[in-house]
């Protein structure tokens, strides 16, 4: 049995022993019950994902993916594609949004080079390179079924390293020129909503090319005709490898029984890619903030997420998972912090 496939088969729901036992713990804190909304709720959802109600994360990262993709030959995207390989390294010597964001919130970032379109090492950057970026969409699929279970297969292992080593909570992010075409175009085959619905500005797109970037998009899926059902061949068809490797970090982490704090539109794609794959990945998704993309309401619904923050962020790399752990962090030391009515001696 394949690494992808051992995985699948270890993910399990919530303990709902344990969920109950968070409940308790925050209704026996001096304020109203469930006065502290979400940030209850966060905290009875990690009790489940950990199995105890008793827990501490002094260890988080942001793990990053990037990869280039042979459809910016389409004209679909505002910037050069070698943008990709001059950010990335700006991920791990703190420069760019994520590596301020991490460092302000106290977590690590990993870069890893899944199919950066360059043959030079990048400084800090881990050396995963599937290909130098996915094959045009427009004439084919983008990858080989091998190449897009490898992708998903380098995410559970580069997770599965950080979970050995004590990490207690993973944020996913990406680099990518393109990336949203490639993000569109699976979230419009697995939700049914069209291209012209749901396609965005990217990084910056003007009005006019978004309408070509939606045929383009529109074409690639009639060319290619990925089944929705199967989460592997939408990868394979219209995806991207850092796509594909987010939605293994994802994969690797429920199997292992560690909350994902999910980014923005890219990581909408991934995580609905992983959702086909086993939909009970679900439990695991800790949802950050919610893109300005348009195709962003479709999919959370699809994952039945609502996104904790509404900040106009477009800018992904894993910005606002990293945003979203100063919130997570806060529910935690709260939870772990107020006074019990017991311990003030007050009764209501
Ligand atoms: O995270 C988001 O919601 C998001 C929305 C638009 C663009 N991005 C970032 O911009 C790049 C892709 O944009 P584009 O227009 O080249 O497809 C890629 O590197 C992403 O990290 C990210
Ligand atoms: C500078 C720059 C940084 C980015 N980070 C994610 N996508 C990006 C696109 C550009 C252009």
């Amino acid at each position: 049995m394949n690494l992808l496939s051992s995985i699948s088969r270890n993910i399990y729901p919530l303990n709902q022993k344990s969920m109950d036992a968070a409940q308790k713990k925050w209704d026996s804190l001096i304020h109203p019950k469930g006065s502290l909304g979400r940030l209850e709720e966060i905290c009875i959802q990690l009790a489940g994902v950990y199995e105890t109600e008793k827990f501490d994360i002094s260890k988080k990262a942001i793990i990053a993916f990037a990869a280039d993709h042979g459809v910016y030959d389409e004209g679909v995207a505002p910037n050069p594609q070698e943008i990709t390989k001059l950010q990335f390294p700006n991920f791990v010597n703190g420069k760019c949004g994520v590596g301020v964001l991490s460092r302000f919130a106290g977590a690590s970032v990993v870069a890893v080079d899944v199919g950066i379109n360059c043959d030079e090492k990048l400084e800090g950057v881990i050396d995963r390179k599937i290909r130098k970026g996915t094959s045009n969409m427009l004439k084919g699929p983008a990858m080989t079924r091998e190449e897009a279970v490898k992708s998903i297969e380098i995410g559970i292992e580069v997770a599965e390293e950080f979970i050995v080593n004590d990490y207690g909570i993973i944020g996913i992010g990406e680099m990518g020129i393109s990336n949203t075409t490639a993000s569109t175009a699976i979230i419009s085959v697995i939700t049914g909503q069209t291209p012209e619905e749901i396609t965005g500005a990217g990084a910056g797109l003007s009005e006019k090319k978004i309408s070509h970037k939606a045929r383009v998009i529109g074409k690639a899926i009639e060319i290619n005709d990925p089944n929705p059902t199967d989460g592997i061949e939408v990868l394979e068809k219209v995806g991207g490898f850092e796509i594909g490797a987010m939605s293994g970090v994802i994969l690797g982490c429920a199997a292992n029984r560690i909350p994902v704090v999910i980014d923005g539109f890219i990581s909408y794609a991934a995580a609905l890619i992983a959702y086909k794959i086993n939909p009970g990945i679900k439990d695991y998704l800790i949802p950050s903030h919610n893109s300005a993309e348009p195709g962003s309401q479709v999919a959370l619904e699809m994952l039945g997420l609502r996104p904790m923050l509404e900040m106009d962020m477009r800018l992904g790399e894993g910005s606002g998972a990293a945003l979203a752990f100063n919130i997570i962090d806060a529910a935690i030391y709260a939870y772990n912090n107020m006074a019990t009515f017991d311990e003030v001696g007050m009764h209501i």
